[in-house]
């Protein structure tokens, strides 16, 4: 088989003045899950809506392996828009067979596979309600078997976790795992980083309409370097600022987190820490991707600096 891929390349869109991608690009392999995560109006959206034409790019291509996504590529992606998309008065079963069908799947297929994605998804006892009858998270659980139901080749979830209870969260995590174990891309945003770190194979951060960094977790990780974490509680604001070799990333509660330089030594830092009253915790460690996030989307795209 081909190079299985989703390629997002060099992607522009501009709403009027608004430049809402600016060269987007990364891949999303068979077989893995990737996170898409940016601060509120990044670009994600825009993003998956041009993959799946719901919107048209003013520049640059989405292929799947290899060739250019057109309209019958995209019937075998599951996409779940943020805007959600079910019919609010029509029954959860019918509502799906219906999607089943329009992806082409004959009577006994659709409702096999309506059956098989309700049980799973715990909404088997709703499919006789209208689906404005659900609560949200359940409505969430039935857009998600919408996206599964015409056993889709790529997975295209917009914000899939947000609002969900953690059994459901649970039940999401463990249905994208067995999807991208099939051999399918699964790519989906959100702002729960905690969930990407733990869930995804990679992930690419999204800054003003372009992708800034876009690794495996544990490459970001590393690529955020080395920090201190110190509790002095005594510690009065800025004690670190004149220690050589670190830059102060938070104070907090006592807490202290600092990035080191390269070679620089952290003695000197409990040195000075100690100067100001008892040291309760002293340890070095990587950024999590919360942390390196935080930096990534804060710095200036022009001039590197921290805004
Ligand atoms: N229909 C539209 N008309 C005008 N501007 C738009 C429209 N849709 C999006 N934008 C703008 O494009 C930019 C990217 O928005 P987009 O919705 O893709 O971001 P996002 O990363 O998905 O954000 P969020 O995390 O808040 O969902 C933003 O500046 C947004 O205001």
């Amino acid at each position: 088989m081909s190079d299985r891929r989703l390629e997002v390349d060099a992607l522009t869109k501009r709403y009027g003045d608004t430049v809402a991608l600016d060269g987007m690009t990364f891949d999303v392999r068979a077989g893995e899950i990737f996170g898409f995560v940016g601060s509120n109006g990044a670009g994600k959206t825009t993003t998956m809506r041009i993959v799946l034409g719901v919107l048209a790019a003013d520049g640059g291509e989405v292929r799947w392996a290899g060739v250019p996504v057109d309209h019958e590529i995209r019937s075998r992606i599951g996409y779940m828009p943020e805007e959600r998309g079910l019919y609010p008065r029509m029954k959860v079963g019918e509502q799906l067979t219906y999607l089943a069908r329009l992806h082409g799947l004959g009577a006994a297929q659709a409702a096999a596979a309506v059956a098989e994605w309700t049980e799973r998804l715990g909404v088997h006892a709703r499919v006789g309600d209208e689906v404005q009858k659900l609560s949200l998270g359940n409505q969430q659980r039935v857009q998600l078997a919408a996206a599964l139901v015409h056993n889709p080749e790529i997975l295209v979830l917009d914000e899939p976790f947000s609002g969900l209870d953690p059994v459901a969260v649970d039940v999401m995590s463990q249905v994208l795992r067995e999807k991208a174990a099939e051999g399918i891309p699964v790519i989906f945003s959100s702002h729960q980083l905690d969930l990407v770190e733990r869930l995804c194979d990679r992930v690419g951060i999204v800054r003003a309409g372009t992708m800034v960094a876009c690794d495996t977790v544990d490459e970001l990780r590393a690529s955020g370097g080395e920090e201190l974490l110190v509790h002095a509680p005594a510690a009065p604001e800025g004690w670190a600022a004149g220690v050589p070799g670190v830059t102060v990333r938070r104070q907090e509660n006592g807490r202290t987190v600092l990035a080191l330089d390269e070679g620089a030594d952290d003695q000197t830092v409990l040195t000075a820490a100690l100067a100001t009253g008892p040291v309760r915790e002293f340890a070095r460690r990587r950024s999590t991707l919360t942390e390196l996030f935080r930096h990534v989307v804060s710095t200036d795209t022009h001039t590197g600096e921290q805004q």
